[in-house]
């Protein structure tokens, strides 16, 4: 780490803190984050001042505990374990400044680049998928507000639709949140994070039955359900 900080930028060491905690067993993890916490909490700090127009913003319990959110969801793109098992202070999830929703929809994507990604895989889908892909384009296109369910075997095309679909949704300037319930499967999608992040959803919510996610009634979610799928 301290070889780390002196290159990397925040999201790395982040990357290799996680890597450490999990594959390397350190010995006080605690002390680890209380060393490094403010390297590995830069970038959160940086956006705080930007946000706050102040220059001066000091490091602060909320930016730490925002620094343990991420690497908690790191922890869990790879392992079921949390922050507590390794010793560290539990992330306040309901506390964050970062609004995961926010971010999410907030997420600049270039018309170009989108346009160009449709014109390229737009003829390539096979029949089935193109009835699929109107289906779907046709709902959103009519404000229809569908569910769709895509089931098919493995590797015939359903992650390849669902980013066709994400891309001309927001070619045509309307949102299209892209969730999955692992950080693998996030990857796969253009834009793509893990539901229980964005959502705020409990971890344990396979095994509480009342479970409910924590998301603020706000603008940009009443702004969301009016004008996306
Ligand atoms: N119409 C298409 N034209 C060209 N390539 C395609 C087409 N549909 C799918 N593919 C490619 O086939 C491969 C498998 O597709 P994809 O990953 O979308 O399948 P999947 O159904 O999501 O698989 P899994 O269920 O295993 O996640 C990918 O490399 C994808 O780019």
């Amino acid at each position: 780490m301290s070889d780390a900080i002196i290159s990397e930028p925040a999201t790395k060491l982040r990357e290799l803190f996680t890597t450490i905690l999990i594959f390397c067993q350190p010995s006080d993890p605690l002390e680890l984050w209380n060393k490094f916490r403010d390297a590995l909490c830069e970038d959160i700090l940086n956006r705080m001042r930007n946000e706050n127009q102040d220059m001066t913003l000091a490091y602060n319990d909320d930016i730490y505990n925002d620094g343990l959110i991420i690497i908690e969801d790191k922890i869990h793109e790879i392992s079921d374990k949390s922050l507590t098992d390794f010793g560290l202070p539990a992330a306040k999830r309901n506390n964050s400044l970062l609004d995961p929703l926010e971010v999410a929809l907030r997420k600049p994507y270039n018309l170009n680049d989108l346009n160009e990604y449709i014109t390229e895989n737009e003829p390539r889908l096979v029949n089935d998928q193109v009835t699929t892909y109107n289906c779907v384009m046709k709902s959103v296109s009519f404000n229809e507000g569908k569910i769709f369910f895509l089931d098919a075997p493995g590797g015939t095309g359903k992650t390849f639709i669902t980013n066709l679909i994400l891309a001309k949704v927001r070619s045509l300037g309307k949102l299209a949140l892209a969730v999955a319930s692992s950080g693998i499967a996030a990857t796969l999608l253009a834009g793509g994070r893990t539901a229980h992040s964005t959502f705020k959803l409990p971890l344990t919510v396979s095994l509480e039955k009342d479970s409910v996610c924590s998301i603020r009634k706000m603008d940009l979610w009443e702004k969301f359900y009016k004008t996306s799928v």
